[in-house]
């Protein structure tokens, strides 16, 4: 018997019988664990994949952010235009009518119309802006460009004007941004919801698109900023109809007719009735 077979008894039937059973078990468990671990995966993946586009936004708007230094906001005790200032938000999905609307609104009413998209495409084709390439990616990629960039565009327009009365359209669009823009720069006076099926939005955008120039008026873009539109911006429109503060208008018709609705909401405002 070899030196290393001394003292080691042959194991009983019985003996074997257990280890070979409990290799069974291990490998039947452990394959279990795998497969858990791998279904649970595939669930992260799934979760993963519906979230897909805004992880791979997050992380995409991180990369230029923090490429970028961006501007820091104000931070006030109180708005920087007060009580004899009026702000009117004009919000609705991509090509809903906004910018139509507010320009009857202005020759009618004499607000000063800001177009926070506006800004932004004027300063990404600013000389010298810091900002020129962050934003015209976000804006193709249907995304909100960072709020201390627009915020403090909107500021500097207001300053500029010299008016007291503003329509800010395409603004606040998300949450975060109309408390920030409510706390530092100016409370609202109401909201101006157009409100407008994706077909028909689409439709116009599509329209639009051959003579825009624009780079988010194309297919891909336009799905991206509906998909952005539906997840942070309604959520606005939520949070000021729960303060009661929208008016809402169906951007169906023609312009001509939606306006006859758009004019009613600032007589009312105006009238009190
Ligand atoms: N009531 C309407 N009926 C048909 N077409 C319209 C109507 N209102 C606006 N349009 C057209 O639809 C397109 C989008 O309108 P507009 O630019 O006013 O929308 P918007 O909401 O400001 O868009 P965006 O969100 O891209 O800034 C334009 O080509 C415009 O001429
Ligand atoms: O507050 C804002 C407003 C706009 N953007 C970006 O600009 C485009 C175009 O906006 P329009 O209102 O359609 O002109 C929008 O899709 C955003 O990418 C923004 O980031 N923040």
């Amino acid at each position: 018997m070899p030196e290393w077979e001394k003292g080691w008894k042959r194991p009983s039937v019985k003996v074997l019988g257990v280890i070979i059973l409990y290799n069974i078990y291990s490998k039947l468990t452990s394959k279990k664990d795998e497969e858990k671990e791998s279904k649970n995966s595939i669930n992260a993946n799934d979760s993963h994949h519906s979230n897909e586009t805004i992880d791979h936004h997050a992380h995409h708007s991180e990369a230029l952010q923090q490429a970028h230094e961006l501007p820091t906001l104000a931070t006030r005790d109180k708005p920087l235009f007060g009580d004899d200032y009026t702000v009117v938000f004009v919000l609705g999905g991509p090509g809903a009518g906004k910018g139509t609307q507010s320009e009857k609104i202005v020759n009618e009413f004499g607000f000063t119309h800001l177009s926070a998209g506006d800004l932004l495409r004027a300063e990404r084709q600013r000389e010298g802006s810091k900002y020129g390439e962050l934003i015209n990616t976000y804006i193709k990629e249907g995304q909100i460009v960072p709020m201390q960039i627009t915020i403090n565009l909107l500021e500097d327009a207001m300053k500029r004007s010299g008016s007291k009365r503003f329509l800010i359209d395409g603004f606040p669009r998300e949450i975060e941004q109309a408390n920030a823009f409510e706390k530092q720069v100016c409370k609202s006076a109401f909201v101006l919801y157009f409100d407008c099926p994706e077909e028909e939005m689409a439709a116009r955008l599509l329209k639009r698109g051959i003579t825009s120039g624009r780079v988010d008026d194309n297919a891909e873009s336009i799905r991206k900023r509906f998909e952005t539109f539906r997840k942070q911006s309604i959520p606005v429109v939520t949070k000021y109809e729960q303060d009661n503060k929208v008016r809402k208008v169906s951007c169906l018709s023609d312009p001509s007719t939606v306006f006859e609705d758009t004019k009613k909401h600032f007589i009312q405002y105006y009238t009190g009735n």
